[in-house]
């Protein structure tokens, strides 16, 4: 078997990205090692169930959410590059007593409603500049996603893989037995064209007339617009439907419904919707709103929500038109 590269390799040669980044990247990195552990070890550890609080997204918080935001939480917050960070499972951002280097934003267990039953589950993280003259402040994290420095994501699956976007292209680590991340996937690249969808069906009835006719289009099949069949799939873990469309191409939905017409949507732009579009459109696939590319969005508020559409190109600009 050929020596496979390893991160700390990839990170060296990447001659364009700033040191101080790489630190951020490796500290993360690191500590999604040590969360694939405690994932891995379910009931062993007792670490699977409800924690019995909710988040500020009025979510029901699992015992998971909270012991793997502690992990990045304290990682980053030793790590001399880090200024600031803000996570799906903190109500409000928190510095790091430093200026200048950057800002993390984290979804820390994507997915968690899956960790009970044992299907995959991921990390989200995106690294954004600070401020160079003064502590950060809530307003400093509320940058365009096109001013991501990195994003990337690990999803905890039958690998453990970590899904990265430097200052170019998109590379894939796979976990090692020994804790060591190796490239396994170089350059990856969203084709164009899919014949395969991701959306939660059953909000069907909730969805707005373009969402609506551009599902309807492709479960007609050969008989409809489209001349040709789609397959469907859902996992409910972001990161897992997200990776598959890196993998085989795809398009993934969660849009806007009317549920909760003041929600827009349930994905939250800063540490879900921007890391990804960011990795999808540097694979060469898109990302939208529906309309707009999500990382032309100028965000608003810290855990503000947005539709999402994204994957193959070709297949998002279809959702666009509809
Ligand atoms: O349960 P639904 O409505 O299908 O939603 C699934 C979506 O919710 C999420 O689980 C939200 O993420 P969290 O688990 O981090 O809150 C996404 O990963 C996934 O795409
Ligand atoms: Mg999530
Ligand atoms: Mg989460």
């Amino acid at each position: 078997m050929t020596t496979l590269i390893d991160l700390a390799g990839h990170l060296a040669a990447e001659q364009t990205a700033d040191e101080a980044v790489k630190d951020v990247v490796a500290v993360i990195a690191a500590a999604c090692v040590q969360i694939s552990r405690v994932v891995a070890s379910g009931a062993i550890s007792g670490s699977l169930g409800a924690a019995g609080q909710i988040n500020v997204q009025d979510e029901e918080q699992k015992k998971l959410d909270i012991i793997t935001n502690d992990i990045l939480r304290e990682a980053l917050k030793a790590c001399p590059a880090v200024a600031g960070l803000a996570s799906e499972e903190l109500e409000a951002i928190e510095t790091a007593g430093r200026k200048g280097g950057f800002l993390v934003t984290f979804d820390p267990l994507d997915g968690s409603s899956n960790i009970d039953v044992n299907v995959s589950v991921g990390t989200i993280f995106s690294i954004l500049p600070a401020p160079d003259d003064r502590e950060p402040n809530e307003q400093d994290f509320l940058l365009p996603g096109r001013q991501q420095v990195a994003a990337g994501y690990v999803v905890y699956g039958p690998q453990t893989m970590l899904v990265l976007t430097l200052s170019r292209g998109v590379f894939g680590f796979t976990l090692s037995a020994d804790g060591t991340w190796l490239m396994t996937h170089d350059a990856v690249a969203i084709s164009p064209e899919t014949a395969e969808f991701a959306i939660n069906m059953s909000n069907q009835r909730h969805w707005a007339e373009p969402v609506r006719r551009y599902i309807e289009g492709c479960l007609q099949g050969k008989d409809g617009p489209r001349g040709k069949n789609f397959n469907m799939r859902w996992v409910a873990s972001m990161v897992a439907d997200v990776h598959r469309i890196l993998m085989r191409g795809g398009i993934f939905l969660y849009p806007w419904d009317a549920r909760e017409p003041d929600k827009p949507g349930k994905l939250r732009l800063l540490y879900e919707a921007n890391p990804m579009a960011l990795i999808v459109e540097r694979a060469g696939g898109k990302a939208t709103d529906g309309q707009t590319a999500i990382l032309d969005l100028q965000p608003t508020k810290l855990h503000q929500r947005v539709p999402v559409v994204l994957g193959s190109a070709n297949e998002v600009d279809r959702v666009s038109a509809a």
